[in-house]
């Protein structure tokens, strides 16, 4: 296996996921949780955990509260990810995220803690010789409070001026502002598409009109990820439609999203053209659905999925 980036996952807002299932939510009334998981997670995090499942070596940096990161060193040590968190005083947050049987996952996703200005300075201080270890840098979810996203785009405009390949998953302003800087590549899902285009997208002439809109504000791979309806990637080679197989049991969609721009690294990790990346992306974020944390744990599943992805060039 060759690989031929040195990459870094960022994910300055991690959490710990605390995960179950009901067969529905009562609002208002005592809820009894069915199954119980409670895992080191973040987008950043989640796409390393796909990786390094996958044999890749990286990095993994961002801030991480010092009060509760036992779970989290833990977790990088199995996994053999080379650990580079900012640690700041206090916690880290807890989300929580409910499957009900016959609806989505409701997320309850906390603040989490505050970044001071030292320590922001500090940790962008040590990223600008990032150009010395990594070639790809994946910037995933949200802001800790005490970033603001102006703060966030200069940052990530200072990982580019180094020639890192930034690659972007984030979500309302912080990726409205990151989107400016013209990552390399953006992975938004359909109702992120919506915000940035401010508009309705219902059909897919609606969802490629918008993604061309944003490949033409600079950036070189569109992916839009659509859920059950699976995703499409623009570049300069053209439009590739990817539609997964429909997944009869879904357990948890919970970082399904990361699991795909996982894939699309590790594809193009490996050199592979666009439309062998996009299946196996598709491959392992509809993997991620079948199961209640992240992660390639059964390959075989992942090879069957992957032969029933449909490409579609448009
Ligand atoms: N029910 C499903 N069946 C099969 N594949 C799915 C399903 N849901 C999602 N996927 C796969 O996962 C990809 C990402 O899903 P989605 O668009 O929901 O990401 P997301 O909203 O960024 O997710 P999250 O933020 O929860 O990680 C889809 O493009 C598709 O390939
Ligand atoms: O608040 P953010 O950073 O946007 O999202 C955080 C989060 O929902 O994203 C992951 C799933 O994609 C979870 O592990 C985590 O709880």
């Amino acid at each position: 296996m060759t690989q031929q980036l040195r990459i870094a996952t960022v994910t300055l807002n991690p959490a710990f996921d605390l995960v179950g299932r009901v067969p529905r939510i009562e609002l208002g009334e005592v809820n009894t949780v069915e199954t119980l998981g409670l895992y080191p997670a973040g987008k950043g995090i989640n796409v390393a955990k796909v990786l390094a499942d996958l044999g890749l070596c990286l990095s993994v940096s961002g801030f991480l509260g010092q009060d509760n990161q036992g779970d989290f060193v833990q977790t990088f040590q199995q996994n053999g990810i080379d650990d580079q968190f900012y640690r700041i005083a206090g916690k880290t947050r807890i989300n929580v995220k409910i499957t009900e049987t016959a609806a989505d996952v409701t997320d309850l996703n906390f603040l989490g803690f505050e970044v001071c200005t030292g320590d922001w300075v500090k940790f962008t201080a040590l990223s600008q010789r990032w150009h010395e270890q990594f070639d790809l840098v994946a910037v995933c979810g949200s802001l800790p409070r005490g970033v603001s996203p102006n703060q966030f785009a200069d940052w990530l405009q200072s990982l580019k001026a180094q020639g890192l390949k930034v690659v972007l998953d984030s979500s309302n302003a912080a990726l409205t502002a990151g989107l400016k800087t013209q990552p390399w590549l953006v992975k938004p899902n359909r109702r992120e598409l919506e915000v940035w285009a401010n508009r309705t997208l219902t059909t897919m002439d609606e969802i490629i009109l918008a993604a061309q809109q944003l490949s033409a504000e600079g950036i070189e791979n569109v992916v839009i990820s659509m859920g059950e309806q699976g995703s499409i990637w623009l570049n300069r080679e053209g439009v590739l439609q990817a539609q997964p197989p429909r997944c009869e049991n879904v357990v948890s969609t919970v970082g399904a999203g990361d699991s795909m721009v996982a894939g699309l690294i590790y594809g193009l990790a490996q050199g592979w053209s666009k439309a062998d990346t996009l299946r196996f992306a598709s491959g392992t974020s509809a993997l991620a659905v079948s199961q209640s944390n992240v992660g390639i744990s059964d390959k075989q599943a992942l090879a069957e999925i992957m032969e029933q992805v449909q490409l579609t060039a448009i």
